[in-house]
């Protein structure tokens, strides 16, 4: 559901070159307010360098980002504080804190106490730490952590600690969240529960830009996706434009096959796995693995 379409985020011309390499090739994406945007492409498209240049980690060799139409600064810090936040592709927790101090840790930008004021923890510096910690609770019963706020991060299963990085993200009340692969390595409820979660942000106001592998969670979950390939944006549509592009298919899965895809190599797999079964131990002569990114 798209509720306005003013644009949150505007990417402009962005272009990255790593010495010879041009990770990023003049990438034109626009997020709206109320949107959940995807960002797919291949392995080694782009895509978090993209991101990288978005949230002050790279400053683009050519191009611009603007937030609500000011330009962002090349810092990450002065990013977040603007309203853009992040998750990582590796989960970056603080693994000795608690839960709650993780997301505490998120907040520090919209807290305004200064040093003297935290060391002497004066009034003003009590309120804040009272309000800050509210907040967080808030974050923590949002994300469905909250009854384990006292615990250390690092004994979350896998899957609550990429919700609790999430949790960390809302601290800085961002009007824009996101997100580097949230589901991977997750199981189907947890892929499940991750879109539920992004659906609320939205709902809360939050727009959402989202890189996943995934392609299930993407159409499902998205308003707009936008592909990159080779650093370029190949197309950007509505979910059911995008994965009926041939362009698309091609780029994942390489040049269609003569009929029925991976008919082959299925029966080649079979026939090894009839023989091994009946004793012969023969090892099929080539066998392509194959995944939905054609890795
Ligand atoms: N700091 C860097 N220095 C040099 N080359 C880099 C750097 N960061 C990324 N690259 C290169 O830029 C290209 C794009 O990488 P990037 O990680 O952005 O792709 P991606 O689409 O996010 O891939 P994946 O889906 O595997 O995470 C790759 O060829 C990568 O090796």
């Amino acid at each position: 559901m798209t509720t306005t379409t003013s644009p949150v985020l505007s990417a402009s011309g962005v272009t990255m070159r790593f010495g010879g390499l041009t990770a990023v090739r003049s990438v034109d994406l626009t997020v709206n307010s109320g949107e959940i945007v995807g960002l797919i492409g291949p392995n080694g498209a782009g895509k978090t360098t993209f991101f990288n240049c978005l949230t002050g980690l790279y400053v683009p060799t050519e191009g611009s980002v603007t937030y609500q139409g000011s330009v962002l600064p090349p810092k990450p810090h002065l990013v977040t504080q603007a309203g853009v936040a992040r998750t990582f592709q590796n989960i970056r927790l603080f693994a000795n804190m608690t839960v709650l101090e993780n997301v505490l840790v998120g907040r520090h930008t919209r807290t305004k106490e200064g040093l003297w004021s935290a060391l002497l923890r004066g009034p003003g510096f009590k309120r804040a730490e009272a309000a800050s910690k509210a907040r967080a609770m808030e974050l923590l019963e949002f994300t469905g952590l909250a009854h384990k706020a006292d615990h250390l991060s690092r004994n979350l299963p896998y899957g609550e600690q990429r919700k609790l990085e999430i949790a960390r993200a809302l601290a800085s009340d961002p009007g824009l969240l996101l997100l580097d692969e949230p589901t991977a390595g997750m199981n189907p409820q947890e892929t499940r529960a991750t879109e539920e979660l992004v659906f609320a942000i939205r709902d809360q106001g939050t727009a959402v830009l989202v890189i996943e592998h995934d392609m299930r969670f993407i159409f499902n979950l998205c308003d707009r996706v936008a592909v990159l390939v080779q650093g370029q944006k190949l197309i950007e549509g509505t979910p059911d434009v995008v994965q009926s592009d041939e362009r698309v298919i091609a780029a994942y899965i390489g040049t269609p096959f003569e009929g029925e895809p991976g008919a082959e190599e299925a029966a080649e797999v079979e026939a090894a796995e009839a023989q091994q079964s009946t004793g012969t131990g023969a090892t099929p002569q080539s066998t392509t693995a194959r995944t939905e990114d054609g890795q």
